[in-house]
C-alpha cells in the first residue's frame, strides 16, 4: 500500500503538471489497469522503489524517473491506446525477428518495447553509449536513467556548443552510426537532435529511442541509414560542418 501510493501519487503528480485537458487524457492512457498491474508487481519485486515524474512525453510512450535499488531508473511505458502505433508497422512487420506476431495491438506494442530492450543491448555491447538496458515488461521498458539530481541530460537539440565542441560530439556520432551498423547490423533508424542525449559532464553523445532501429536485414535498412545521416548533417551544419551525405553513408559502411 505505501508503494502503490507512492505509484499513485506519481500519477498525481505527473498529472499535476498537466496544463490542458488533451495532455491529461495523454497522461491517462499511459497508466490503464494492465499497466498500473505491472509496475505494482516490480513495485513489489524491488524492481522500483519508487515512481518519479515524467521525464518525457512523445505521442506513442511516456518516459519516467524512477528509484531503483541501487541506481535511478527511467521507466519508459508505450502507450496501449497509442494512435500512433501503425506507425510501428513499417518497422515491425517486414522485420525477420517479428513477422510471426499477431497483429493485434497489445502485441505489436509488447514485440516493440523488447525490441527496444535488445537493441539497447546489441548497441551496448558495439560500444555505443546507451541507457544501460535492464528489463522489458509487456509495454515498459526499465533502463538506467542518464542525468543527474532527477533531471534527465539535455537533448542534443537543447545543447549550447563552440563549433569545436560540436566537431568533437559529430564525430562520435558518426563512429557510433558505424560501430551501430558494422558491428551491431543496427540502423539506429530515427536519429537526429532530439534522440541524443549529451552528457554535459564530458559533452559526449548517448543514443536514446531505439525501438524504431531495424537490423540490416530490414527491406528498407539502408534508407533509414540515409535518413539518419541527412538528419544528423542537417543539424551539425549550423556549426560548420559540411560533409555530403553520400560521402558519410559510405563512410558508416566502409569495410
Ligand atoms: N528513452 C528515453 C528518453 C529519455 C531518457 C532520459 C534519461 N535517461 C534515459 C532515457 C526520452 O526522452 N525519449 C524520448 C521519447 C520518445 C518517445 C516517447 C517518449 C519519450
Amino acid at each position: 500500500e505505501k508503494k502503490i501510493r507512492r505509484i499513485d501519487s506519481a500519477k498525481d503528480k505527473s498529472r499535476a503538471r498537466e496544463k490542458d485537458s488533451d495532455r491529461l487524457k495523454v497522461e491517462e492512457n499511459v497508466f490503464d489497469v494492465p499497466t498500473l498491474k505491472i509496475l505494482y508487481t516490480l513495485s513489489n519485486k524491488g524492481v522500483i522503489k519508487a515512481m518519479g515524474g515524467s521525464i518525457s512525453t512523445g505521442k506513442e510512450a511516456n518516459v519516467f524517473y524512477a528509484e531503483g535499488p541501487d541506481k535511478e531508473l527511467a521507466i519508459k511505458i508505450y502507450r496501449i491506446a497509442s494512435s500512433t502505433f501503425r506507425a510501428m508497422d513499417a518497422y515491425i512487420m517486414k522485420d525477420p525477428r517479428f513477422t510471426n506476431i499477431r497483429n493485434k495491438k497489445r502485441d505489436i506494442i509488447f514485440a516493440w518495447t523488447r525490441k527496444e530492450l535488445q537493441n539497447l543491448k546489441r548497441a551496448k555491447s558495439a560500444g555505443v553509449r546507451v541507457p544501460e538496458p535492464i528489463l522489458a515488461e509487456k509495454n515498459i521498458l526499465i533502463m538506467e536513467f542518464m542525468g543527474e539530481k532527477e533531471a534527465p541530460y539535455p537533448l542534443l537539440k537543447n545543447t549550447h556548443l563552440e563549433n569545436e565542441e560540436a566537431k568533437s560530439i559529430f564525430d562520435i556520432i558518426v563512429e557510433y552510426m558505424r560501430l551501430l551498423y558494422k558491428k551491431a547490423n543496427l540502423v539506429h533508424a530515427d536519429l537526429s537532435e532530439y534522440n541524443i542525449l549529451i552528457d554535459p559532464n564530458n559533452l559526449t553523445p548517448i543514443f536514446i529511442d531505439m525501438g524504431q532501429s531495424v537490423t540490416l536485414e530490414h527491406p528498407n535498412a539502408r534508407e533509414f541509414l540515409y535518413r539518419d545521416v541527412q538528419n544528423i548533417l542537417r543539424f551539425f551544419s549550423r556549426y560548420g560542418i559540411k560533409d555530403k551525405p553520400e560521402d558519410l553513408f559510405k563512410k558508416i559502411q566502409a569495410e
